[in-house]
């Protein structure tokens, strides 16, 4: 496959809404050799596309300050529309471009807890649908991607959707109630290494290291293990062991954790972001 010829389309990818998620997606693609000439994103506002056109030189970029028909221009002669506006705008979206899809066009949304049903209902009638949760590490080539295909959606549209994401990650098919589930691990699970990273640096003061050294050292350590859970058949719990000496000082500090409950409580702030998905599917169905 050659950068000319590349996929997820022979045809137009277009991402509407590119903030901080759609972005980290079209970086992926990119980087995963598709000509950038094929691609086009819709934003709000002409200073963010500015900074788009910027980044991604070749980029076409609609903004709806400028257009606001941006979106429905943008979606003509795509072969893969992928949704990437906040959760409570996805059904407005999906109504506003229904019109302007071919039939064949691949949709697919990157959008927390808005179902197959509710999209399905606010597009035309027998529209190819990938639902998706992906992360933002696809933005540096280690994102965590889980898809289910829609109603409408076959092998070779779930392809299509594999593609797009899978240059810069790893995808998995999974059935469309493991979605939460995949959003309260991966989908969220970035935020909870920054978390982590965050407290070790406050950690690091606290024990009188400068700020900015402290900070220096958590992120080059958070980063650095990541690297090596990375690594082919790497096993989180072998490389814990491998660091904590018998009777050693870090054995100490994963007994503290213990006591304190800490993987019960990073469990059960998964299950809030499970549950949370879950109650936004209702409100937004
Ligand atoms: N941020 C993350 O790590 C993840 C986000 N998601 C999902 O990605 C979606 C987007 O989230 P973020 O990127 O974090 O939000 P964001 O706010 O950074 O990006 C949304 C972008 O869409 C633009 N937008 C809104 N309405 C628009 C319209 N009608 N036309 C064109 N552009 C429009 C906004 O100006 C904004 O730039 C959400 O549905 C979220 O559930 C999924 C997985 C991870
Ligand atoms: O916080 C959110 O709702 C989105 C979905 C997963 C990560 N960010």
């Amino acid at each position: 496959m050659t950068a000319e010829t590349s996929t997820p389309s022979s045809g137009r990818t277009v991402f509407l809404g590119c903030g901080s998620m759609n972005e980290a997606v079209l970086a992926g693609l990119l980087a995963g050799g598709t000509d950038v000439r094929t691609v086009t994103a819709t934003v709000r506002r002409s200073e963010r596309a500015e900074e788009l056109r910027g980044r991604y030189p070749g980029l076409t970029v609609l903004a709806e300050s400028e257009d606001a028909e941006a979106n429905t221009k943008a979606v003509q002669g795509a072969r893969l529309v992928v949704l990437g506006v906040k959760p409570a705008g996805i059904a407005q979206l999906c109504r506003e471009v229904s019109g302007a899809l071919a039939p064949d066009t691949v949709v697919v949304s990157v959008a927390a807890a808005i179902t197959v049903a509710t999209m399905e209902a606010a597009l035309p009638a027998g529209q190819p649908l990938v639902r998706s949760m992906p992360n933002t590490p696809l933005k540096v080539g280690r994102g965590a991607v889980g898809i289910s295909a829609g109603t409408h959606a076959g092998t070779e549209q779930l392809k299509l959707a594999e593609e797009l994401f899978s240059g810069a990650g790893t995808v998995v098919v999974v059935p469309e109630d493991q979605l939460d589930a995949v959003s309260a691990v991966s989908g969220s699970g970035p935020a909870y290494a920054f978390y982590l990273a965050e407290a070790m640096a406050n950690a690091g003061v606290e024990l009188g290291l400068e700020p900015g050294l402290a900070l220096a050292l958590a992120r080059q350590t958070v980063a650095g293990a990541g690297a090596m859970l990375a690594e082919e058949g790497a096993d989180p719990a072998a490389l814990r062991k491998a660091v904590t000496s018998p009777n050693g000082t870090t054995e100490r500090a994963i007994a503290v954790f213990d006591e304190a409950g800490l993987p019960a409580v990073i469990a059960a702030g998964a299950r809030a972001a499970a549950d949370r998905a879950a109650q936004l599917s209702k409100e937004l169905a």
